[in-house]
């Protein structure tokens, strides 16, 4: 559901008075970050960090795009060869850490990514290490943003490790998916470029590159709907909701999840990959719900960004026994479908905690939906476990 056409603007100084104050006394700092979160201008800091989380999202995504489209163009013996995928990985990986770091100027930059170049930096690495390189200037020459001499490998290596960081609760962290959803990657499927930041733990602002998500809804009563374009950049920041404008560049729009508040009339998403979720559970949260449409598999967060503008009304993900979830699978997602008025909680209903370091502590899986379901959908969930409990028991 996309309403009015709107743009951020009406700056203040306000993060000029942070930097100032956060060169102070140890005293200062939480004071003034405690004055920050409940004053009502808190939603209009982050201005910088958010415009160049957009642009290194937007820019990675170019690089992306351009692999996976010689990927599906090549044999069937090369598309068995998984080094595409990892060269576009660790490309978006350091063509983020390069632009954040360009742009922000910032002494502390910490990023929680996926990757690392560990295995780039050992011999059997070099040729890969020499394809990344060549991809991530050839982007930066096409973007034109940025007059800079060609990266070298070692800056490419550099880039990949820049801040490297646990997280945690304290401080301020980005978080980062240089490409999620790698196997609807390489299948020519959906996949996400997901950046996100932390700010003493809690998601503060995020931003989803999907660039082969339609511009249309994906779950419309229109089958027929002549809008065939692809690529969709959301991007939110607390307390100033949700936005999305095609990876081309058009005009921000407001976007606001479902309002439908009756489970029949909903439609539920989860991974395209049977592996990431059990099936047969969220089946049967589905069914005691009385949800009618069949499930909608997409991979990546482009489930988040799909649900903030209300395709589809339900994201259920119940990883297998022992999974671990890894904040870079989230984050981004989560501010941008809770700012456009979803609630994201785990299955026994408690939030997100993102404080916690590179994963995410959960009870059991992750549900997402409007604030009008999700009691319903808690109780189903609640039901649907300890039926599966008592079954497994017998
Ligand atoms: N067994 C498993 N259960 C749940 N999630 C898994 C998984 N194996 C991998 N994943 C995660 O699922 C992500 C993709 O999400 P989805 O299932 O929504 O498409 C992967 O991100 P990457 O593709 O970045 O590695 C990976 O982190
Ligand atoms: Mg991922
Ligand atoms: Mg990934
Ligand atoms: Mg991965």
């Amino acid at each position: 559901m996309v309403s009015s056409i709107v743009s951020f603007s009406g700056s203040t100084s306000i993060n000029s008075v942070r930097l100032a104050f956060s060169a102070k006394t140890k005293v200062v700092k939480p004071l003034l970050s405690l004055l920050l979160r409940t004053s009502p201008i808190a939603s209009m800091t982050y201005e910088k960090e958010f415009a160049a989380a957009k642009k290194a999202a937007s820019i990675a995504a170019k690089l992306c795009q351009k692999v996976q489209t010689a990927l599906l163009q090549s044999d069937v013996q090369s598309k068995s060869d998984r080094s595409p995928v990892t060269v576009a990985d660790y490309g978006s990986q350091a063509l983020v850490s390069f632009v954040l770091e360009r742009e922000l100027h910032s002494e502390s930059f910490s990023v929680v990514a996926e990757e690392d170049s560990e295995d780039l930096r050992k011999d059997s690495g070099r040729e890969m290490l020499e394809r990344i390189t060549k991809l991530v200037n050839e982007t930066l020459t096409c973007d034109e943003t940025y007059n800079v001499n060609p990266l070298s490998a070692e800056d490419v290596l550099k880039a990949i490790d820049s801040g490297k960081s646990e997280g945690g609760p304290h401080g301020q962290h980005w978080v980062l998916d240089p490409i999620d959803g790698t196997k609807g990657f390489v299948r020519g499927d959906q996949y996400a470029i997901a950046l996100a930041l932390l700010d003493e733990g809690k998601v503060v602002l995020g931003v989803l590159a999907c660039p082969n998500l339609p511009l249309a809804p994906i779950v419309s009563h229109d089958q027929h709907s002549s809008q065939n374009q692809v690529g969709c950049l959301f991007y939110a920041k607390v307390g100033c909701g949700t936005y999305m404008q095609s990876l081309d560049g058009s005009s921000p729009t407001k976007v606001h999840v479902s309002a439908i508040d009756n489970p029949a009339e909903a439609s539920f998403f989860e991974s395209f990959e049977a592996a990431h979720s059990l099936r047969d559970l969220s089946g049967s949260i589905a069914k005691k719900l009385g949800v009618q449409a069949p499930p909608v598999r997409i991979d990546s967060q482009a489930k988040y960004g799909a649900l903030s503008r209300g395709d589809g009304a339900i994201y259920l993900r119940f990883p297998h026994k022992g999974y671990r979830e890894k904040i870079w699978d989230h984050a981004a997602g989560f501010v941008v479908v809770t700012e456009a008025g979803g609630v994201a909680t785990d299955a026994a209903g408690n939030p997100l905690d993102f404080s916690k370091g590179k994963f995410l502590d959960l009870d059991t899986g992750i549900i997402v939906t409007n604030q009008k379901l999700m009691p319903l959908l808690l109780k189903a969930v609640r039901d649907s476990l300890s039926e599966a409990q008592s079954a497994s028991s017998m």
